[in-house]
């Protein structure tokens, strides 16, 4: 999967490098103990060189993993200095927001939403490889124009977290950092332990230690609903039946934040993202690689559900979540506790943010064909077992009524702002330049 992801990539050129010519072996002579000594040292020297490039050359695996051990990239007094800038908000009632995950598709939304409306907002970012760094660094280019700093950093950097918080008193967390995929949780499953639990409680530590203690709003999926067959879903329905290690990370850290909420007093509020979609989306979901498929004529894979009946999802377009990430940021109460110490009890709350009008996968492609005027070259396959489920459907009644969050876009309409920014971005070689 991230082969793919870095299509964008220049090819290699193989075959620069010239074979040796056999004879010279055969013409090669040692006469002396000196020179098979020089050999010896040679071959040393050259096995030492060798392991030098390759440990510090290749690539970095596909993980989220810190990459990072030669030294901090943050740090010292201008990189504070861009920290307090980005942080400092426009407005005397605006909050002061660490925005983990800034760099990604949510994240970068909800950053610049933040800012404009005159929030202090500082970002967060490992850029790991998941899928195309450059489409997080265009994100990033796009946030810093806006004003908002993205730190280079993984959440699981506890001193780089703790830093952050002496610097910029944060009066809210919204934590959108996380190893998203439901499929590709069996490829890859530890990146999901290091970001979706060990990071986040890491995160939560620094929080419940900071002073004064931030609320924290979170990114949880509809995923942990699993395979409760109940609709439209509502919070209340059973989450115990997870159908991806994705979803059980998820549901993982719904449990870890109620413990935090419950020992340290951290205002805690998770949102059960579903299915978000629009442009500056994630090349790793079905809309957006459908997209690039159905254009280069590739062939996409269009599953349905194992007795034959259409698989569906909620599709929520992105700045309908925008919006109930604000509300729920505007919504939450402080956080009781600091130094470390509970004073009393906090907010916990968790909400649905879906579009409460679920689409079969069939018709996105419909739709995506009309916009696109391509005709898609489709093979319909059962869902394979690897953590899909067959149809998710939100309740927002609880959403609607705390945080007033009321979807206002349909497929069709949130597809058609996300294939203009597409081709935007891909086809008219915007992304090519490096104009972003
Ligand atoms: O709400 C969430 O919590 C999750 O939403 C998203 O997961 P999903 O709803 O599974 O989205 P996505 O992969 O786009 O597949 C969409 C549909 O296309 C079908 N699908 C998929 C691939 C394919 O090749 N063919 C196909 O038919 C597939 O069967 C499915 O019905 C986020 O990725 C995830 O990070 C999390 O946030």
């Amino acid at each position: 999967m991230v082969q793919q992801m870095n299509e964008a990539s220049p090819p290699s050129t193989p075959g620069k490098l010239k074979p040796e010519k056999p004879h010279h072996i055969h013409r090669f002579r040692i006469h002396s103990s000196h020179s098979r000594l020089t050999l010896f040292t040679s071959l040393f020297l050259a096995f030492i060189l060798l392991i030098f490039l390759f440990t510090f050359t290749s690539p970095p695996p596909p993980t989220t993993a810190p990459r990072r051990v030669l030294g901090d990239s943050w740090g010292g007094s201008q990189w504070e200095r861009l920290v307090s800038k980005s942080a400092r908000r426009n407005s005397a009632s605006g909050h002061t927001v660490l925005v983990t995950g800034a760099a990604g598709f949510v994240g970068a939304h909800v950053s610049l939403a933040l800012k404009r409306r005159g929030d202090g907002v500082l970002g967060i970012d490992n850029f790991n490889r998941y899928y195309d760094p450059n489409l997080k660094q265009a994100r990033k280019k796009l946030l810093e124009r806006a004003g908002v700093f993205v730190v280079d950093g993984d959440i699981n950097d506890g001193r780089l977290l703790k830093k952050l918080f002496d610097v910029v008193p944060f009066t809210h967390v919204m934590h959108l950092a996380a190893q998203a995929g439901v499929r590709y949780a069996m490829q890859n499953p530890g990146s999901y332990v290091h970001s979706n639990i060990a990071g986040f409680v890491n995160l939560l530590e620094a929080c419940k230690s900071a002073n004064p203690q931030p609320a924290v709003v979170w990114a949880s999926s509809s995923s942990v609903y699993g395979l409760n067959s109940k609709v439209p879903f509502s919070e209340k329905d059973r989450t115990d039946q997870p159908a991806s290690l994705y979803a059980a990370t998820k549901k993982a850290g719904e449990e870890i934040a109620h413990s935090y909420n419950h020992i340290y007093g951290l205002s805690i509020t998770a949102l059960r993202f579903f299915t978000v979609y629009g442009p500056w989306g994630r090349p790793d979901m079905a809309y957006f690689f459908f997209t690039k498929d159905i254009l280069k004529g590739k062939v996409i894979t269009v599953y349905e559900s194992p007795d034959g009946g259409s698989v569906a999802r909620d599709f929520t377009y992105i700045d309908d979540v925008v919006k109930g990430c604000l509300g729920a940021l505007d919504t939450a109460k402080k956080s009781t506790g600091s130094g470390g110490k509970k004073k009393g009890s906090a907010q916990f709350r968790v909400f649905n943010l879906g579009n409460t009008a679920p689409v079969p996968v069939s018709e996105l492609v419909a739709i995506l064909e009309k916009l696109l005027k391509v005709k898609a070259k489709k093979k319909i396959l059962p869902m394979p077992r690897n953590g899909d489920v067959k149809f998710t459907h939100a309740n927002i009644s609880l959403a609607h009524r705390d945080l007033g969050y009321i979807p206002t876009t349909d497929l069709e309409t949130g597809l058609k702002k996300f294939v203009k920014w597409y081709l935007e971005f891909y086809s008219t070689g915007f992304y090519k330049k490096g104009s972003w």
